[in-house]
């Protein structure tokens, strides 16, 4: 089967887009897997398939995320900004505010007139239940109005703070990004039984009340040059604890994002770069 496609990315983290407003476009996970595959397919991050919206529920359109394993999930910050760069920009709509109905939540997202988008992602989930996360046995340190939940790692106890921005993220406090052990703390804290549907793990050193840095082992994906929603996630986290402002600078490996949240029940805003990379046709093999 052949199929057109969009290559585009926020900050770094990369998505493959794919237009089945005219045509469904139902493929198997081992398919979106060969999509997202950096040698044998195109390369990314996530899938993105662009979805008809539902009138009835004021909705624009649908859109649906495939992490690179196959797995679909909830929630997906940047590609939130490149589905809305995608349908501005191939004429699917022509409005600048764009409602989209994602698996968890309805969202946002505006294009600005500098060229960046900015999504109000909802308000997130602060519950851990809702994460989910499983707390059970556990008492939690509580700092300010935001609560560090200690989990065992096989040689490391760490605190995380929990947060769901419509999919489930932990974030840790590092001193320094550039030495924080991602690669071996990710893949223990994703696959954590505290996490029954797994968890991707962020990893924040606080600059100043005003600025982040930021990695995050995706759920899914690995470690990527940014993620949206655990931007919104480690912030969130960050200003319930105390230790940050309502307006956030967010430095990723791929580039910045920047973060307002003004408190419980209110919205998250995102606001960073979306950018096409190419336009592409693939022969996607049967499996
Ligand atoms: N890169 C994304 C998040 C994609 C989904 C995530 N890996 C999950 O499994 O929840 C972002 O920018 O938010």
């Amino acid at each position: 089967m052949k199929l057109r496609f969009t290559k585009m990315h926020g900050a770094g983290n990369d998505f493959v887009v794919l237009d089945a407003t005219r045509a469904p476009i139902d493929l198997s996970p081992a398919q979106y897997r060969f999509l997202a595959d950096r040698r044998f397919g195109i390369g990314a991050d996530q899938i993105l398939i662009v979805e008809p919206g539902d009138a009835a529920r004021g909705t624009d359109f649908t859109y649906r995320i495939m992490n690179a394993d196959g797995g679909e999930v909830e929630q997906c910050g940047n590609g939130a900004r490149c589905f809305a760069r995608f349908v501005h920009d191939t004429g699917l709509t022509s409005k600048d505010v764009i409602r989209v109905q994602t698996q968890k939540a309805v969202i946002e997202p505006h294009l600005q007139a500098d060229g960046r988008v900015t999504v109000d992602m909802g308000a997130p989930f602060l519950v851990p239940a809702e994460v989910p996360f499983d707390g059970t046995g556990l008492t939690p340190r509580l700092e300010n109005g935001g609560e560090l939940w200690p989990i065992e790692l096989a040689n490391h106890p760490v605190e995380v703070a929990v947060v769901s921005m419509g999919n489930p993220h932990a974030v840790m406090r590092v001193d320094s990004t550039e030495h924080a052990p991602v690669d071996e703390l990710g893949p223990q804290i994703e696959g954590h039984r505290r996490f029954p549907r797994r968890v991707n793990a962020g990893f924040m050193e606080v600059v100043n009340r005003g600025h982040i840095r930021l990695r995050v082992y995706e759920r899914g994906s690995g470690e990527t040059l940014a993620c949206g929603s655990g931007a919104c996630a480690a912030v969130v986290a960050g200003i319930r604890l105390g230790w940050l402002d309502e307006a956030v600078d967010v430095d990723m490996p791929g580039g910045r994002l920047t973060i307002r949240w003004a408190g419980p029940g209110t919205p998250v805003l995102m606001t960073g770069p979306a950018v096409k990379v190419f336009d592409g046709e693939i022969d996607v093999p049967a499996l």
